[in-house]
This record gives structure tokens, sequence and C-alpha cells, in this order.
């Protein structure tokens, strides 16, 4: 079979392993296997398993609608998942010794975390109550026959919108749990403050920890959630945590005597390094078992003994899972841990630990979206399944290329990667493609993105990069661009674009750039500042700080954190900041696009920018994604294919080259 490019339909036809969770006695893995299914253009999830030896890969729940949230009992006997079939989610256990299946609940909308008791006769989880909010002015009376206006919506929180989920409803997230015996749902927690999905059950199943910001008027102070300890029998919540800073994802040890748990002290940074604690199981005496690494930690598991504790972290654009003991001493255990996404290739992924010590995780690269590996306690690891056989056969993939160079600002090494086109030959000039992260705290690193591969399939030496300001490199590394963004990140992506330049491939003539988010602040600033782009695709950006900060989801933050002051305090500042000060130098064809129902970076940013590069006489476009929330690539494949499709033909047609009829990039698909 002939090897050809990645192909837009390529993207319906890829699969990725999620949440991968090992049976307690290590015999086998269940896992979420995500697929893009062309006739509905949505992303089907669907439980499957597959022996520790590699036998017996099958889908576990055939039926009808999708399964999610795989979670076996302590005696690994039965397995609780979550089905969604006509908008309804059931809570439904498999009882693995005769396959049969029982419904134990209907949950409602905004269900998350499920948890098994230690001694397997309850689960627990978080659920969405409504409660009453303000009511609007009084009308006249109005029977069932008259059909009116909607009343008004009134509000008085500050967060009343959230990206992804819309206009919040009044009420809070309570924690219920179920006898497995049978019987209806307890709700645990009933009150105004709410609790969430963050929670894990006491050694002895007496209670739930959660984490939890339970301050009145949450919504307007800084982010800062608590650990607090439910009492199953009296309802009595008992807080044990009371630092400035965030503590969430508790995690008792087995034997019940310690508690571990993630948080940070909070200074008003851009970014703080997430550390591990662990205390008595009170929460008293806690102390950081991973001040030393220097990076941010995530989903803490406990050894079976309780002497580890197994967690991700990021480092130089790779997630790794890695254990300590108790005093700190950390060995790491895997590489390359992978997101299930398809879009731009952020770090991620997941594991869980049995209890002999087996880990499952879901581990890819730069040429293969992630499949399901196990790791032995001495290491030796073993891939269980291979979901993109078939499709990864055909097509031609070389892996990222790690590059590094010095910032032109002040020598700092920074790291990125390059993908190239299929039949790529260096003694030949190339067209280059900068595509820039957002965050602007996060990361990139070598995982596989079908977004950036297809403009590597139409003929585009790919370039992106960790500058300044990302995560995995450490706290100072990140705070570079304390209120300082965009600044040297800048001068760091300029080094990126003259490294290329060097190597003697790139046609200095057809250089394009674009980034979405904070990678659509950089792009904008970028052509505030130079020419050097033949064209440009800002997606998703902040254009104006001001309004920004009072009209994203989080007006709560990102004042706070982001800059000194308020805007009101410091005009000039927001605006120095902004690339809408810049926007009267800019000279590039420029692309904007933007998700119609992006809340996080909403849609009169992008179209700010728009109207002044269309008064300014800048050739320019606006693409918006009807419904799309903020995350444009991994909502719905087609978004995704037409996101890369429109930045394409944007390059395309401000390419020089095809403008002088000389050697145009080939399309995507055509
Ligand atoms: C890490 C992170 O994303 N932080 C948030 C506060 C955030 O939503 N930032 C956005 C402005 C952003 O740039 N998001 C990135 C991840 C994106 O690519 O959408």
């Amino acid at each position: 079979q002939a090897i050809r490019p990645l192909s837009q339909e390529d993207v319906f036809r890829l699969e990725a392993a999620a949440d991968p969770q090992i049976a307690p006695d290590g015999g086998m893995v269940a896992y979420v296997r995500r697929s893009n299914d062309i006739a509905t253009d949505r992303t089907r999830s669907e439980i499957w398993i597959v022996g520790a030896d590699g036998s017996g890969h099958r889908q576990l729940l055939p039926g009808e609608g999708e399964t999610g949230s795989p979670r076996w009992s302590p005696d690994g006997a039965q397995l609780a998942y979550v089905r969604t079939h006509d908008e309804t989610t059931t809570l439904e256990v498999l009882t693995l010794a005769d396959g049969a299946s029982r419904t134990l609940t209907t949950l409602p909308a905004g269900q998350s975390g499920l948890a098994w008791s230690p001694d397997g006769t309850q689960l627990a989880w978080a659920a969405f109550r409504p409660a009453a909010g303000p009511a609007a002015a009084d009308l006249p009376e109005r029977t069932e026959d008259m059909d009116w206006a909607a009343g008004a919506q009134v509000e008085e929180r500050l967060s009343f919108r959230f990206d992804g989920a819309g206009e919040l409803p009044m009420g809070r997230q309570q924690l219920f749990v179920i006898d497995l015996a049978g019987g209806e749902p307890r709700q645990l927690t009933d009150d105004e403050a709410g609790a969430g999905g963050d929670f894990a059950w006491s050694a002895d199943g007496r209670a739930l920890y959660f984490s939890a910001d339970r301050r009145p008027d949450n919504g307007a102070l800084a982010p800062d959630s608590e650990l607090h300890r439910i009492d199953l029998a009296t309802g009595e919540i008992e807080t044990l945590t009371g630092r400035t800073g965030p503590d969430t994802t508790p995690r008792p040890s087995p034997d019940g005597t310690q508690l571990a748990w993630l948080g940070y002290d909070d200074h008003r940074m851009g970014y703080h390094n997430v550390e591990l604690y662990v205390a008595g199981p009170d929460g008293t005496g806690p102390r950081s078992v991973t001040a030393e690494l220097d990076r941010s930690v995530s989903a803490p598991q406990w050894s079976a003994d309780g002497r580890m504790i197994y967690f991700l972290y990021d480092d130089s654009g790779q997630t790794r899972l890695a254990r300590t003991n108790l005093e700190g001493h950390i060995e790491i255990g895997l590489d390359d841990l992978t997101p299930p996404t398809f879009g731009r290739p952020y770090t991620g992924g997941s594991f869980s630990v049995s209890m002999n010590g087996h880990v499952a995780a879901t581990v890819g690269s730069s040429i293969r979206p992630p499949d399901v590996i196990l790791m032995s306690p001495l290491g030796d690891t073993r891939v269980l399944t291979s979901l993109n056989e078939d499709v990864l056969a055909e097509i031609d993939l070389a892996p990222a290329e790690e590059i590094h160079w010095a910032s032109p600002h002040d020598g700092l090494d920074i790291e990125g990667w390059v993908l190239y086109p299929p039949g790529f030959d260096p003694a030949r000039e190339w067209p280059m493609i900068l595509e820039i992260h957002g965050g602007p705290f996060s990361a990139y690193g070598p995982t596989f993105s079908a977004e950036l591969r297809l403009m590597a399939a139409a003929g585009y030496v790919v370039v992106y990069t960790n500058p300044r300001g990302s995560t995995s490199y450490g706290y100072d590394f990140a705070n570079l661009i304390h209120h300082d963004y965009p600044g040297h990140d800048y001068d760091d992506l300029m080094g990126a674009v003259d490294h290329m330049i060097g190597r003697g491939f790139i046609d200095e003539d057809r250089l394009f750039v674009t980034g979405g988010s904070g990678g659509g602040v950089l792009t904008a600033w970028i052509i505030g500042n130079t020419d050097r782009f033949a064209a440009a695709a800002v997606v998703k950006p902040v254009i104006n700080w001001t309004s920004f900060v009072l009209y994203s989801d989080l007006p709560q933050f990102f004042y706070r954190y982001w800059f000194a002051s308020a805007p009101w305090e410091d005009p000039e500042e927001y605006w120095r900041r902004s690339p809408l000060s810049l926007v009267g130098n800019v000279e590039t064809p420029t692309l904007m696009m933007v998700g119609g129902a992006d809340l996080r970076t909403p849609r009169a940013e992008t179209e700010q920018y728009y109207s002044a590069l269309h008064l300014n006489g800048v050739p320019t476009r606006l693409v918006v994604i009807p419904d799309s929330y903020h995350g444009i690539s991994n909502s719905r494949p087609s978004r995704l294919l037409t996101k890369v499709a429109e930045i394409l033909r944007w390059f395309e047609e401000y390419d020089p080259a095809a403008q002088a009829g000389g050697s145009e990039p080939e399309a995507a698909n055509d």
C-alpha cells in the first residue's frame, strides 16, 4: 500500500485510549476508547477491556449510547460505569463473573467523580442541585394559554457563566451516596456552600474527604479551596486546611493514618508550582514532598502498602509518571504519557495503579495517539493496545524533531519541535508555519496533533515551541512573563524563526504564523511588531485586556494574577500589553477566528481586532465557528478540520509563491 500524507478523513479513523483503570489484582485494564464518528460528527466514548497479557481485548459493554468512567470495585468483581443514552445518564454496575449489568440510578446533570467505598457496598459521586436565585420583578398574572417572551435573567453572582458549560444555573454541586444493595441515592451535603467531584473515601468508609471553596460569595474572591471531611453518619463537616491557596485532590492513605493532597501557597503569581502534601488524617503537620522537584504535580495515587505516592508531572514538554516516598525521594516510572485529544500538541495523560504495584497508563508519541501500556513493579513495560495500527500504516509521519535555540533577548535556552512535510528535502526551500500555544501557562510537547500534522501534510514545515512562560521548565521559567505578557516570549518566538531560517531550507518570504488563545495574543502581538510574516491567523485571542478581564468567564481570576492592579487603576498598563494598541502598525494579511459561544476569550475580542484591521485597510477575514466554546478542535471533529482548512486557505491566498505562480503547498486533503 502506498504511503500518503495524513488526510482530513483520517481524523474520523484515528482512535485514542483514555482513563485506563487497572483491576485491583493487576489482571486486566478497563479503559475508555475514544473515536470520531463521521455520521454524527461527535467523539464517542466506549469502555473496552484488555488482559494484562494483551489477551481478551474487546468492547466490554456494547449497547445503546456511550459508556465512560469505569471504576473497579475494591475486590475487582464488579465494574461501575456511567452510560449516556438519549440525554439520560445512568449509573450502572457490571458483575464480571456473569457479565450482567444492572442500573443503580439515573444521574442528574453535572455529575462528576465516582468512587467505591473501601468495603465495596456503596458508591459516591457529586451532582448539581438547583437552588432559587433572585426573582425577576413582578409582572401581570399570566395563564397557561398565553405566550409571553422569556422573563428577565436577574444576576447577582460575579461568575455566572463558564466556558464549556454556558450560563450557570443557580445552585451548587453536592455529594451523593448509594447502597449497592438497592434504594435511592442519599444526598450528603445540602447547603449553599456545596461540595464537588474532587473527593475520596476515608479508609474506614465512614467519611468522605472533599475539596471545595465554601466561603460565602466565593465566586468573587481569589480561588481558594480547602479540604473538608464529612462524617457520613452525622453529616458533620470538618474543615482541615486553611492556608491562602488552593487545597485539592484529597487522598487518604490505605490505612487511614495519613492524608495526601495537592496545593500551593498563593503568592498572586501568574504561575505556581502545584505541590504534593502529606499530613496526618486531619490535615495536621502538612509537608510538601515535591518541593524540590520544581514542577507542578497532578493525579496522586497511593501504593497499596502506603509507602509510595504515584503522580504525574510535566517536564520539558512531556508528561511523566513518577512516584515518591514520604521523604520526597522521587523515582521516574514512565515517560511520554499522552492525552486522548487530536487538536494541538498539549501535554497530558492518565494512569492507575493496582494493589500489587502494576501501572496502566496512556502512552503515545508525536506519531501515535495514546495506547494503553502496562508497567510491572520492576519497570518492565508492555503495550496492551494498538488502536491505530491499520491507519498509521498508510500514513507518512516522521517523528517531531526537537530543537533548541538561545533567546535573542537574554540567551535563555528555549525548546521547540519541528514537523516536516511528507517528502521533505532539505536541499529545497520550504514555507514555514510558526504555531503558538495558549495558556500562556501551559506546555506543548511531542504528542500527536492532527491539527499540526494536517498543516505539515499541506506542504509546510511546522514549528511549535515552549517560549518563556510555558510550564514544565519550573517556577522561574514560567514566571518570566509574570505581569509581562506578552513580553520577551515574543523574542523567544522570533528566535525560533531565525533558528529555522539559519538551517537553510526555509523560504524567508513564505513565513506564516498562527496560534490560539494565549497563542492568539502572541500572534497578534507579533504582527504588531514585525512585517516578516506573509500572513497570519489569529485564533480566539485576547486583544484588549480591559474588556477581557471584565468579560471573560473568570473575572475573579485574570486581573488578580496576570496584572498588578485592576484596569481602572492602571489603564495604561492594560493598554500597553493589549495587541490592539499595536494594530495601527499591522500590514500582515490576517485571518481572525473564534468560537461563536467562546466564554473564555469572548468573540468580542476577535471582532474588535477584525474591525480595526478592516478600518485600517489590512486584508482580513472573520471566521466564526458556530456554537463552539473555547476548545474549537476538541469539541466536534469537523471543527478541527474547519479550523485547519480555513487557516491553510488564508495562507495559500497570501503565499507569495502562489501569487507568483510558483510552487504552492498542497491542499490538506484535495
Ligand atoms: C492553562 C490555561 O489554559 N489557563 C487558563 C486560565 C486559560 O483558559 N487561558 C486561556 C486564555 C488560554 O490561552 N487557553 C489555552 C490553553 C488554549 O489553547 O485554549
